[in-house]
């Protein structure tokens, strides 16, 4: 049955999801017959004869991966042709590339940041005019056009505002006046809900990072037009100016493009339930979103547009103390710039996305210290409303967690918390990162601490976990602020090294972490090889390498390993245990050792201390931890033996065991 829209809106447009899925992409353009398009790399292409070529010749010209996405999206918009840009400033650079020195452009007011800075910053100074006009009256903008006018920039709904221009109104304007480009912006919109060409502009710009991509990893500006003349000068201008996307974004994007028409529909549900839910909300003191019949321009946004995108903003009761409290609050939204990704995102454009325009044309517009935008995702509804519910509530008192260990000592600057060395032996200046968009950053710790099991999403992963541990979820995220090499060491690939030094301390330091992340049966496999790998290589930089490079590594490793089978086990490294036993079966002992005491919550420290880092003050198993001791030097060493034993470490090095486990073989 046909999809017949939004009551109201105009009818969703005729065949825009199978052209999403099939325009450009044919197989039989492909020697393979490769149902999704290749990721062209080729940054050059044989010719037969100087000059004779398939079409393709340098990769800046053409590639056939982004050919596929410009087909795909001319469709879409309604256009005949399409452009693709390493970003949507770079589009907006070629469209202003037209004009000539002396040229006026009439940009929208409420222009978003970026666009806003090019045009009073770069447009200004290289000899174009710019004027910021209201165009929410056409007759504002029929008034500013003089006879330099050569472009008028739109963008609607406004960033971050939510102005809806009347493209039609403004078409008819510009149309009276001959040489006069119309251009909008149709990023908040995306060519799902509006259709700018087909309401009269001359081009449809769109950042393809929001909507179109709608996955947040691509960077990527699209340019969309029906005339020829126009079309051959921007595809002359894309070569000159060299601003292209790489291959692999336009096969991110082109990808994103098959499921835009589904994740559309579902932004505007949700976005309509948390406008709607915002506007009943005691603490909110105005919600702006075109689908809401108290917005001033409702009716002309069910003229021109099937539908509304998932951007809400709204004002907060109080002041910057309560905005920024509701943001750093919030655990499902995260507090990030840009949009129209499947997660939502909410943002304080006065100090974020529109840092750059000038305070008091900020102020004009109405982009004040209480205004916050969201970009509502895809997640489910219900937890949507319920995370902006208790961040709303939690910011009455303008108060919120701290957010680094400098401010978490503060309050208690002896031990600011359990077993943690002062601020100075982490991170240089004890300001470390902020922890919620760090947590958000690091699917890796959701994992490892055992939340990914109670829930299907990152914030609620990391909202579960926080209500796991003993303290409230303020001090929770303290605690994750206060293990930023969790952050910056686990989380990221080939930076482990550098924060080896603070992994060890941490783990030899903290309690903390032993029992809120070592519980078994919680995060036993992650924990535990986590657990001992720390413990094998603590300080010393030359060990640190091994880590990274894991051919060099894996000897080093393989050294520890000959020695410490248990940790073989547990670090997962399979492939790698030297069987030469003479050793090993005293070491398996005490690798048990190591095992049981390591990996259970609550006993490292003290054992730790007290079993291995004094000889002479080992009062568990003495004889098996004591002969260990003698027969692994990187454990004194590492663990602080060395300081008393350092004399016997040569000597005792390759004594044979006499542990009474041992012995009694
Ligand atoms: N800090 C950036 C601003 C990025 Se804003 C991204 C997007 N257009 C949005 O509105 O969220 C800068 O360029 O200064």
């Amino acid at each position: 049955m046909a999809d017949t829209g939004t009551p109201g809106f105009l009818p969703p447009f005729k065949h825009f999801a199978t052209d999403a899925i099939h325009c450009g992409q044919e197989p039989e353009q492909w020697r393979s017959g490769a149902v999704v398009p290749p990721i062209s790399l080729s940054t050059t292409f044989k010719q037969q004869a100087p000059g004779e070529h398939t079409g393709y010749e340098y990769i800046r010209s053409g590639n056939p991966t982004r050919e596929c996405l410009e087909k795909a999206m001319a469709a879409l918009d309604g256009g005949k042709y399409c452009l693709a840009y390493s970003s949507g400033s770079a589009a907006l650079l070629n469209i202003c590339h037209l004009l000539k020195p002396g040229d006026t452009v009439i940009s929208i007011d409420d222009v978003y940041g970026g666009t806003n800075r090019y045009f009073q910053k770069v447009a200004s100074e290289n000899n174009l005019k710019v004027i910021f006009v209201d165009c929410t009256n056409p007759k504002c903008l029929e008034a500013a056009i003089t006879p330099e006018t050569k472009l008028v920039w739109l963008e609607t709904p406004t960033n971050p505002t939510l102005k809806v221009i009347d493209i039609k109104a403004c078409a008819d304007i510009v149309r009276r006046h001959p040489g006069v480009l119309l251009a909008v912006d149709n990023s908040f919109m995306s060519a799902y809900f509006q259709r700018p060409l087909s309401l009269g502009a001359d081009i449809c710009m769109s950042s393809a990072t929001k909507y179109i991509n709608g996955h947040s990893d691509v960077l990527i500006g699209l340019v969309s037009v029906n005339r020829d003349d126009l079309y051959e000068r921007l595809k002359f201008l894309q070569n000159g100016l060299g601003a292209v996307p790489s291959p692999f974004d336009c096969y991110m994007c082109n990808r994103g493009l098959k499921t835009l028409h589904i994740r559309m529909k579902l932004h505007f549900k949700n976005g309509l339930a948390v406008a709607k839910f915002l506007e009943s909300h005691p603490r909110v003191e105005k919600v702006i979103y075109p689908g809401l019949p108290s917005h001033p321009q409702h009716e002309v946004i069910k003229k021109q547009c099937t539908g509304c995108p998932g951007m809400v903003t709204f004002y907060i009761k109080g002041n910057i103390k309560n905005a920024s409290a509701f943001l750093r609050n919030l655990k499902v939204f995260t507090l990030a710039e840009s949009l129209g990704g499947y997660e939502s995102l909410a943002e304080h454009p006065a100090i974020m996305t529109h840092a750059s325009v000038p305070e008091k044309e900020r102020e004009k517009l109405g982009i004040t210290d209480t205004l916050i935008r969201l970009s509502v995702g895809l997640e489910d509804e219900e937890d949507l409303l319920a995370d902006l519910d208790q961040a709303l509530e939690a910011a009455v008192s303008g108060e919120f967690p701290p957010t680094t260990i400098q401010q978490q000592s503060n309050s208690n600057p002896s031990q600011p918390f359990p077993g943690a060395e002062p601020d100075g032996a982490w991170a240089g200046d004890g300001k470390l990162p902020v922890c919620s968009p760090a947590q958000a950053q690091f699917p890796w710790i959701q994992e490892q601490l055992g939340c990914a099991r109670h829930s299907s999403h990152g914030f609620r992963r990391i909202g579960v976990c926080q209500a796991q541990f003993p303290r409230d979820s303020g001090a929770v995220g303290v605690c994750q602020a206060q293990f930023p090499w969790i952050q910056e060491n686990m989380g990221v690939p080939g930076t482990v090294p550098h924060g080896f030094r603070r992994i060890w301390v941490c783990q030899a330091q903290f309690p903390w972490i032993q029992e809120n992340m070592g519980v078994p049966g919680t995060v036993p496999q992650g924990f535990r090889r986590i657990g001992v790998y720390q413990a094998q290589f603590p300080m010393d930089s030359g060990e640190l390498g091994c880590a990274r490079h894991s051919s060099q590594g894996f000897r080093r490793i393989g050294v520890c390993q000959a020695q410490f089978p248990g940790i073989q086990e547990n670090m997962g490294v399979p492939g790698t245990v030297p069987m030469d036993s003479g050793e090993l079966g005293c070491a398996r002992h005490s690798s048990l050792w190591i095992q049981e005491n390591w990996g259970v919550p609550g006993t490292v420290p003290q054992g730790f201390r007290s079993s291995w880092g004094v000889p002479g003050t080992v009062p568990v198993d003495s004889g098996a931890v004591g002969v260990c001791q003698a027969q692994f030097p990187w454990i004194q060493e590492q663990l602080g033996c060395a300081r008393h034993s350092s004399p016997g470490i040569q000597g005792t090095q390759m004594l044979k065991c006499d542990c009474n486990l041992c012995k009694g073989k």
